[in-house]
């Protein structure tokens, strides 16, 4: 990546007198002020990379990459006029001088290298036509065909319609036809193109007048200068090439005297078929048609299996031999087998890293054995009345990516899934680097934290197509969330579902639980939810509503809480590992969970009981399943108020409810520190391990809130002081410690946090910058709209994109995103291109030379000048629009 470098603004000083004299010519062209270009230099004073530019003159939108910058010593032709400033072509640069690239030289050169082409290609014909082409020029084709017959070739087509074909490349590949096949072409009956006729880009060239064909061609070879210039270095023309091309004689003649030996081909439909082969992607191209998939699941035999045998059309589909195998084979009979395909590809290399144990071995095997064919007919009988999804949450973070399985296998409408493993970096990354050695990783947000709320917001917009599910009240689009379909109903005395649904109120998403077959038989009940409702604490599941519904044929209470996407139980992260034998009721080889991360839970836990109890409420259900994990290490009491509803009329004292509440965070904490559910059954057994694995301070801990209410005689709290309630109070004062460290590394995340968002401001900084670019840079629609600001009777009204600032804009635009390097290669260089949007955003005084298109001139301007251009071209934008208004 090569920058403006000193001596290029030295230089530019240096030929100052001769801009100075250039001003007053340009300054009419481009109706610019004269005070807002630095200098201009003659073609050759960079050093640097030049951008990939098209020839002013060339219309057509494609644009083939320049070569090497042309030396300074690079011989004219005989026939090109000596360079001279020729605004026609330079678009309105606020100070121009131009280094020879002008409308008459343009022509000249059109004209001469057209000319050659056709005496290359057409022997005869070209001696006999009365074109632009001269008798000397004649002799030096020639002469340069005997002498280097090598340096001939490159591709050539029936129009001379490939974007990036060059005058030379034609030529070549017709002297190598022509000496092939001794074609015998007659003079063309038109002889010169109109003088005033703009410079056709080979790919506009009519395909079927082929008396034409030779002049657009000839008009291709003399576009660019670049073009010209990298066409002597072209390849050979490749065999493939003059397959495809249509024989000239055909066309002139009607007939090949030489059909059988000429390389060229004769039969229009075969040119048809080939020119459609060499084409790659544009506007003719054949539109991708896949087999599409007939209602009995049959493959409809499109017009490709028309041209193979019946017996291999109807061939059976290919389907991999894995584990997926399974669930891929039935893709291919939805309606868009392409998208299915994305979607496959998306579960297979999606970097899990949130999760890593969470693998139900019954989860997976029933997903291996499920049949998405069948699950309709099954599914309902399992989960109950009213209830048709199929009960397999789609969004579960399994790493093996079978859980989601059937919801894709459904799939029938778009989706874009974001490719993570696009964006992942690839190997280890370098450390321990310099300031000015960081890799475009280190200007973006961690990996991790971004893929990590990718898939949230992903996952939280996710919707079931053709669900059953009905909607409720306001809330839509139900998504049912539950990983199993063996519901407990011990825990509420209720068959419970929760689903992802969204707030037609408020565009919300909210989770739902709801209590199957719930008969409310006091009105009462429903309103102890109330002071939940109230109730914000950041280690809770907020509640916002209950009410009950019959909307599932059923009588239903439905509890109406946030929602936290990609989030699981404590049961689910710590309790479903892989299929092991057990030992003691423990999961053998299930990994210990550091002291620290159980510490956290405690901690976390202590606080919400710390509100809740502070309000005269109590938590009544702190189990695995309803605790939810919603980031690393991050939980929140799930059930909070359920309770009160179900049990209103059976309902024990507060303060019995309170004392259990500890109990149960007892046995929580024991329960994940044996890896067990079970492990509060054998009490014993299960202290006695978490002493083993743990520090005493986490047992104590522990064993004081299983305790029953201590006797002020035996002080057994975390304190060890002496007489105290079994309280929450009591409880936060013994872990202070635990408090103090578990708030520590909270700060520390938040800082991370802050920072990293610092470092996305920046982003969002550029990102505002290109927005502003991409209005102004090459508008088409405005120039009518929006006066040119020079006044100037002579400026086209079609040139506010082309003039003044905005001119130098666009050449800015190439510098940044378009530049080659010296071998023609696109530079994507992320670096640069954020060096130069933060120094334009800065608007610093460096200066950068901007190359013309046609790689003729070299404007030097800093980027306040830029910058200044910038804003003053986006405010014409906003003064336009307010006027349309
Ligand atoms: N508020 C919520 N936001 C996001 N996901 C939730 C929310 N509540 C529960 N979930 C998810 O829904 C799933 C089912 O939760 P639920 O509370 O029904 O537990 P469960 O494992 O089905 O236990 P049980 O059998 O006792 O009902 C869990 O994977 C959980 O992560």
């Amino acid at each position: 990546m090569s920058r403006f470098s000193p001596g290029d603004v030295q230089e530019a000083a240096a030929s100052h007198s001769l801009v100075t004299t250039m001003n007053a010519q340009s300054d009419v062209l481009s109706g610019s002020s004269p005070t807002t270009t630095t200098a201009v230099v003659r073609e050759g004073t960079h050093t640097g990379p030049r951008p990939a530019n098209k020839a002013e003159s060339d219309p057509a939108p494609a644009r083939a990459y320049p070569s090497q910058p042309p030396p300074q010593s690079q011989p004219q032709p005989p026939s090109s006029p000596p360079l001279s400033p020729t605004p026609a072509l330079v678009p309105h640069a606020p100070v121009i001088l131009d280094s020879g690239s002008s409308t008459p030289n343009s022509h000249a050169e059109l004209t001469s290298s057209g000319g050659e082409s056709l005496r290359a290609h057409e022997t005869a014909a070209a001696s006999a036509r009365p074109s632009t082409t001269t008798t000397t020029q004649r002799k030096q084709a020639r002469s340069s065909r005997r002498t280097k017959p090598q340096k001939s070739g490159a591709r050539w087509s029936k129009n001379g319609v490939s974007s990036d074909d060059t005058g030379s490349d034609h030529k070549a590949s017709l002297s190598q036809s022509s000496s092939s096949s001794p074609h015998k072409v007659p003079p063309s009956p038109k002889t010169s193109r109109p003088a005033n006729r703009p410079h056709l880009h080979p790919s506009f060239a009519p395909t079927d007048a082929a008396a034409q064909k030779g002049r657009y061609m000839a008009a291709s070879f003399g576009g660019a200068s670049g073009d010209s210039r990298r066409g002597v270095s072209s390849p050979r023309p490749k065999g493939r090439e003059a397959k495809n091309t249509f024989c000239r004689n055909v066309t002139i003649y009607g007939h090949c005297r030489y059909e059988n030996t000429c390389p060229y081909i004769h039969d229009p439909s075969k040119l048809n078929q080939n020119e459609n082969a060499k084409k790659r992607f544009n506007v003719d191209s054949p539109s991708f048609t896949p087999l599409q998939a007939s209602t009995n699941g049959s493959l409809t035999p499109s017009s490709r299996s028309a041209a193979i045998s019946p017996k291999a059309a109807n061939a059976a589909v290919f389907t991999p031999k894995s584990q997926r195998s399974t669930t891929s084979t039935p893709s291919l009979h939805t309606k868009e087998p392409a998208l299915d395909w994305h979607q496959q590809d998306y579960q297979e290399f999606v970097p899990q890293t949130f999760d890593s144990q969470m693998v139900d071995p019954s989860a997976s095997a029933s997903v291996l054995g499920y049949d998405p064919f069948n699950a309709p007919s099954t599914i309902p009988t399992i989960t109950g009345t009213g209830h048709q999804t199929p009960a397999i949450n789609p969004y579960v973070q399994d790493p093996t990516g079978l859980s989601g399985t059937p919801y894709y296998q459904g799939a029938n409408t778009f989706q874009t899934a974001p490719s993570f493993h696009l964006y992942w970096p690839i190997g280890p990354q370098p450390m321990n680097l310099l300031g000015y050695q960081r890799t475009a990783h280190d200007f973006f947000i961690p990996e991790t934290l971004r893929e990590e709320l990718q898939k949230k917001s992903e996952v939280a917009r996710q919707i079931l197509p053709n669900s059953s599910l009905p909607p409720i009240e306001q809330y839509h689009s139900l998504v049912c969330l539950d990983t199993t379909q063996h519901k407990n109903q011990s825990v509420f005395g209720y068959q419970s579902w929760i689903y992802k649904a969204v707030s037609s109120k408020d565009g919300n998403t909210y989770a739902l639980r709801r209590l199957e077959n719930f008969r409310l038989t006091n009105e009462n009940a429903i309103r102890s939810v109330q002071p939940w409702k109230r109730f914000f604490n950041a280690s809770v599941v907020t509640i916002h509503d209950a009410f009950t519904t019959r909307a599932f044929g059923d009588s239903s209470l439905i509890l109406v809480t946030d929602y936290h996407p990609c989030s699981k139980s404590l049961a689910e992260e710590h309790f479903k590992t892989a299929a092991m034998p057990r030992f003691h009721g423990r999961q053998a080889g299930s990994s210990q969970i550091p002291e620290q991360v159980l510490w956290g839970y405690l901690v976390q836990v202590a606080s919400a009981l710390k509100a809740i109890h502070g309000v005269g409420l109590a938590a009544r259900l702190i189990t695995p399943s309803k605790v939810l994990l919603t980031s690393k290490n991050r939980i929140r009491l799930n059930a909070c108020g359920i309770l009160d509803v179900v049990n209103f009329e059976n309902t024990r004292p507060l303060a019995e409810l309170q004392a259990d509440d500890l109990h149960q965070l007892g046995r929580l904490v024991l329960c994940i520190a044996n890896n067990s559910l079970t492990a509060h059954l054998n009490m014993q057994k299960s202290m006695e391990h978490l002493g083993r694995l743990y520090t005493a301070r986490l047992k104590e801990c522990v064993q004081w809130l299983l305790n029953p209410q201590p006797s002020p005689s035996t002080p057994t709290s975390p304190t060890a002081g002496g007489t105290m309630q079994k309280d929450i109070d009591t409880f936060l004062g013994g872990i202070a410690e635990q408090f103090a460290s578990v708030f520590d590394s909270t700060l520390h995340a938040e800082d991370t946090l802050i920072s990293t968002l610092g470092r996305e401001l920046e982003s969002s900084r550029l990102v505002r910058l290109l927005i502003k670019l991409n209005f102004i840079n090459e508008r088409p629609e405005l120039d009518a709209s929006i006066p040119v600001s020079t006044g100037s009777a002579a400026s086209p009204p079609a040139a506010w994109a082309e003039t003044g600032e905005r001119y130098y804009l666009k050449l800015f635009r190439d510098y940044v995103f378009h530049q080659v390097d010296a071998s023609g290669h696109p530079v994507t260089n992320l670096a640069h291109v954020l060096d130069c949007l933060n120094k334009l955003d800065a608007g610093s005084e460096e200066k950068i030379a901007l190359i013309s298109r046609d790689e003729q001139n070299v404007l030097i301007v800093s980027y306040r000048e830029l910058k200044r251009g910038m804003e003053s071209a986006f405010q014409d934008l906003l003064k336009a629009g307010r006027s349309a208004r």
